[in-house]
């Protein structure tokens, strides 16, 4: 089996350190890496002033198929994810079929397998087709091959309160978590964009921060209620922030996401009109933005995750209101997160490393090892790593990017950071910026 000496990479930002990687693993690290004897047939990576991340881990990502392989295929999306720098993400379920039986999530499962670029951890709707009134079979896809561990039924909100108070008590019996699209349906019918000054000036539906975070704290007394873990999707309020804050110092097991656009963007784009700013839950304003930056430095937001939703030229090249909702996000993530984040000095490279690989990986009970105790990149561990320029400036060009969908709204944006290589268990993935090849060995390490 090839082995492979990455030479001079910064190891979560740190000295410049050698990393040999073989038989799936991390084998060697600093100087015993080009000495080691499994070295001597090494190809080497030339990674002189790149930052070695642990393989990013989405764990909100829209794969589209079994259903919309027009817009994008386990293939086409993993193959995006790669050069993303993802080793893994988890396929919503707003499939069709939706994947709420073990059937549909062993498909999906299978499918990335034999895709071969990151692994694919399906979640399991929480409801029957998502409609929210008959629990899906939780634990029969928790027991399938697929070993589903993250339940949610993303773009619905589970808004009976008896059903989700149901699910939160189902999944403890596997350690799973049920991660809420916290949407109160009523207070957003026809909501088009964030309520308020803009939403009044433009002239479109507002949806209020409150239908929000009303279900958020719903759910987070729900969650202390029955004892159970609860995840918050995509957060975008302030106010979510502090709701989050307040049930973390009471001792809630609760662990909540934010997506790069929503650490970027605001309701101020929905002024051009252009559906490629529509998304759910919507940009809201600089303060919210701010809120959410602080929160993810400060450990109160959990994760980052994409919320990856490509759409075909049809579903958004039309006005707003009939335009669907959602952006194209895995090969943009880490460079937003590093250009908001790192550049701007609030967080480091191993707050990276947790935010988009370990806790996201511990939150989808994914592996036990080190990686999800937050101690990635040790000899031992599995060589699944990114390599990233920290420095590099690039500017996104829609038609270069590997989604099947081109809805990504940073076209055109000068952006600071890229992913130059990623290894799936000790095989390159992506080298030079580029996808390499598949790597087809049928899963996971023993
Ligand atoms: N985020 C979106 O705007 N859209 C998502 C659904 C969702 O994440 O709620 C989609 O499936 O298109
Ligand atoms: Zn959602
Ligand atoms: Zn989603």
């Amino acid at each position: 089996m090839t082995t492979y000496l990455l030479c001079g990479a910064r190891l979560l930002g740190g000295a410049p350190t050698d990393v040999l990687l073989g038989e799936g693993r991390i084998l060697a690290l600093g100087a015993s890496a080009a000495e080691d004897d499994r070295a001597s047939s090494a190809e080497v990576v030339e990674a002189a002033g790149l930052v070695a991340l642990p393989g990013l881990v989405d764990l909100h990502t829209h794969l589209r198929e079994p259903g919309r392989e027009d817009a994008e295929t386990v293939a086409s999306g993993t193959r995006a994810a790669a050069l993303g720098g993802f080793t893994a993400v988890h396929a919503m379920a707003n499939t069709s079929p939706v994947a709420d039986t073990a059937g549909v999530v062993e498909q999906v499962w299978r499918l990335g397998r034999d895709a071969g670029w990151v692994d694919v951890h399906p979640v399991g709707a929480v409801s029957v087709g998502l409609a929210g009134t008959h629990l899906a079979e939780l634990g029969a896809m928790a027991n399938s091959a697929a070993r589903v561990r993250v339940f949610s039924d993303d773009g619905h909100c589970v808004d009976d309160p008896v059903l989700m108070r149901r699910a939160l008590e189902y999944v403890k019996a596997f350690d799973g978590v049920v991660a809420q699209h916290a949407q109160e349906p009523r207070l957003t019918q026809g909501a088009q964009m964030h309520e308020g000054i803009v939403s009044a000036e433009v002239g479109l539906a507002g949806w209020p921060a409150v239908a929000e975070e009303a279900i958020i704290a719903r759910d987070v007394l729900l969650a202390e209620h029955v004892g159970s873990r609860l995840h918050v999707c995509h957060l975008s309020t302030a106010g979510s922030v502090e709701i989050i804050r307040w049930a973390k110092a009471r001792g809630i097991p609760v662990t909540a996401e934010v997506t790069p656009h929503h650490l970027l963007l605001t309701d101020e784009l929905a002024r051009t009109y252009d559906p490629l700013y529509k998304v759910n839950p919507p940009l809201r304003t600089d303060a919210d933005v701010e809120a959410v930056r602080a929160g993810l430095a400060d450990g109160t937001i959990d994760i980052v995750a994409t919320d990856h939703a490509p759409h075909t030229r049809e579903d958004k090249d039309c006005e707003w209101a009939a335009a669907a909702f959602g952006m194209t996000g895995l090969e943009t993530a880490l460079a937003i997160v590093t250009s908001v984040m790192v550049t701007a000095g609030r967080m480091d490279w191993a707050d990276v490393a947790r935010v988009l690989s370990s806790a996201p990986a511990r939150i989808g009970r994914i592996d036990q090892g080190e990686r999800a105790q937050g101690r990635p990149l040790e000899v031992g561990e599995p060589a699944n790593l990114t390599l990233v320029d920290p420095d590099a400036r690039w500017t996104v060009d829609p038609a270069g990017l590997a989604s099947a969908s081109t809805n990504t709204p940073y076209g055109g944006r000068e952006l600071v950071g890229q992913v130059r290589a990623t290894f799936l268990r000790g095989r390159p993935t992506v080298l030079d910026g580029l996808a390499v090849e598949p790597v087809r060995d049928a899963g996971a390490l023993p």
